[in-house]
C-alpha cells in the first residue's frame, strides 16, 4: 500500500482526513467461570451477567478526496464499513478519529423519519421538503417536478404505508434530490426500484453532478455501482481495500466473493491482498500557509 500526500488545491466535494470509527458493545459471549449446571447457565444468559464491552472497529483509518463531479460507488460485504462511511460523511456520526470535510451540507436519501405513512404522498412530500429547510415556496415551486421524479402520479393522494417498498424508495428519491444538494449520499434506495425508477435516477444523478456535486451511492447490486459510478471504493472489514476505476474494481471483488463462496479463504485473501497492495492512500498534510483546506465544513 503507497502513501500520496495530496495538497488540497482547488474545491473538493468532500475530504475525509485518517477517519476513523469505533462502536462499543456489549458481548453476551460467556468469558470466565462457567457453571456446570445447565440451569444455571441459562439463568447467566437470560441475565447477562456475563457481558461485557467489545470494540467493534466499523472503518479503520481512511483518507479519501472526493472531486467536484464524482460519482462514488460504494461496495464490500456485510458489515464492512460501508453504511458507516456514508453516515460519517452526512454527520449522522461522528468519527472516533479524524474528520470529515465537506463543502455544503450533504444529504443522505432516506428522509424516512421525517416521512409519515399514514399520511398521503403528497402531503408527505411538503413535510420531507420542510424537513430538509425548504420554504413553503420552494416546496410550492418543485412540487409537480418531485411528482414527476417519483413516477407516482396516479398514486400520489393515497396513503404511504400503502405503497411498496419500491414506491416508497422513489419518493424518498424524488424528495431529497429536490433540494438539489451539491453532495448526496443514497445507501441501497436504488435497489427496489424498477428500471425506469433507475434511468431517472441516473438522470437526476448525472445532473447533479454536472452542477459540480458528487454523488455517494452504497448497493450490493453490481450491475448498478457501475451502471451509476465513475469511481468505486471496496471496503472489507472497515479496511479500504480497493479505489478505482468501476469495471477493475467490481471485477476483483466479482473474482473475491466467487473464491469465497466456494470456500477458497486463502485465496480470496490473497485476492484482497494484491488488492490492498496497489492502493494509494491519500496522505493529507496542512498546508504550509497554514490555509488547510479553505472554504470547507467540518
Ligand atoms: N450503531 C452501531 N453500534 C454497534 N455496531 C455497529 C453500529 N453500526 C454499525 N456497527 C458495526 O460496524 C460494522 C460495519 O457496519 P456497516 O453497517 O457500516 O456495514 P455495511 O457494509 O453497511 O453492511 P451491510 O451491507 O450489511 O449494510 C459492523 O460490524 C456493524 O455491526
Amino acid at each position: 500500500m503507497a502513501e500520496e500526500t495530496i495538497f488540497v488545491e482547488g474545491s473538493p466535494c468532500v475530504v475525509l482526513d485518517a477517519v476513523g470509527k469505533r462502536f462499543t458493545v456489549r458481548s453476551s459471549e460467556q468469558s470466565g467461570w462457567v457453571s456446570r449446571n445447565p440451569l444455571k447457565r441459562m439463568a447467566r444468559r437470560i441475565v447477562g451477567r456475563q457481558a461485557r464491552a467489545v470494540t467493534v472497529q466499523a472503518l479503520n483509518l481512511t483518507s479519501l478526496v472526493v472531486e467536484r463531479g464524482e460519482s462514488i460507488g460504494i461496495i464490500g460485504r456485510n458489515g464492512s464499513g460501508k453504511s458507516t462511511m456514508m453516515k460519517l460523511i452526512c454527520g449522522q456520526q461522528k468519527p472516533s478519529a479524524g474528520a470529515v470535510y465537506a463543502s455544503s451540507t450533504p444529504i443522505m436519501l432516506g428522509v424516512n423519519a421525517a416521512l409519515v405513512p399514514e399520511l398521503s404522498g403528497d402531503q408527505n412530500i411538503v413535510l420531507g421538503c420542510l424537513a430538509m429547510g425548504l420554504e413553503r415556496a420552494a416546496i410550492e415551486a418543485k412540487f409537480s417536478e418531485i411528482v414527476e421524479l417519483s413516477g407516482l402520479e396516479k398514486s400520489i393522494h393515497l396513503p404511504m404505508k400503502g405503497y411498496s417498498s419500491g414506491m416508497s424508495s422513489r419518493l424518498r428519491f424524488a424528495i431529497a434530490a429536490a433540494v438539489e444538494p451539491e453532495i448526496l449520499l443514497v445507501d441501497e434506495a436504488l435497489n427496489t426500484g424498477d428500471a425506469q425508477f433507475l434511468d431517472r435516477s441516473r438522470m437526476k444523478m448525472d445532473e447533479l453532478r454536472a452542477n459540480a456535486g458528487c454523488v455517494f451511492i452504497v448497493s450490493h447490486s453490481l450491475e448498478t455501482i457501475v451502471d451509476m459510478s465513475t469511481r468505486v471504493l471496496w471496503l472489507d472489514y472497515g479496511d479500504l481495500v480497493m479505489d478505482g476505476d468501476p469495471q477493475e474494481v467490481t471485477a476483483a471483488y466479482r473474482q473475491f466473493t466467487a473464491h469465497l463462496s466456494k470456500g477458497n479463504n486463502v485465496s480470496a485473501q490473497k485476492i484482497k491482498d494484491r488488492a490492498r497492495e496497489q492502493l494509494v492512500t491519500a496522505q493529507l498534510m496542512p498546508r504550509v500557509t497554514g490555509r488547510r483546506k479553505e472554504g470547507f465544513t467540518s
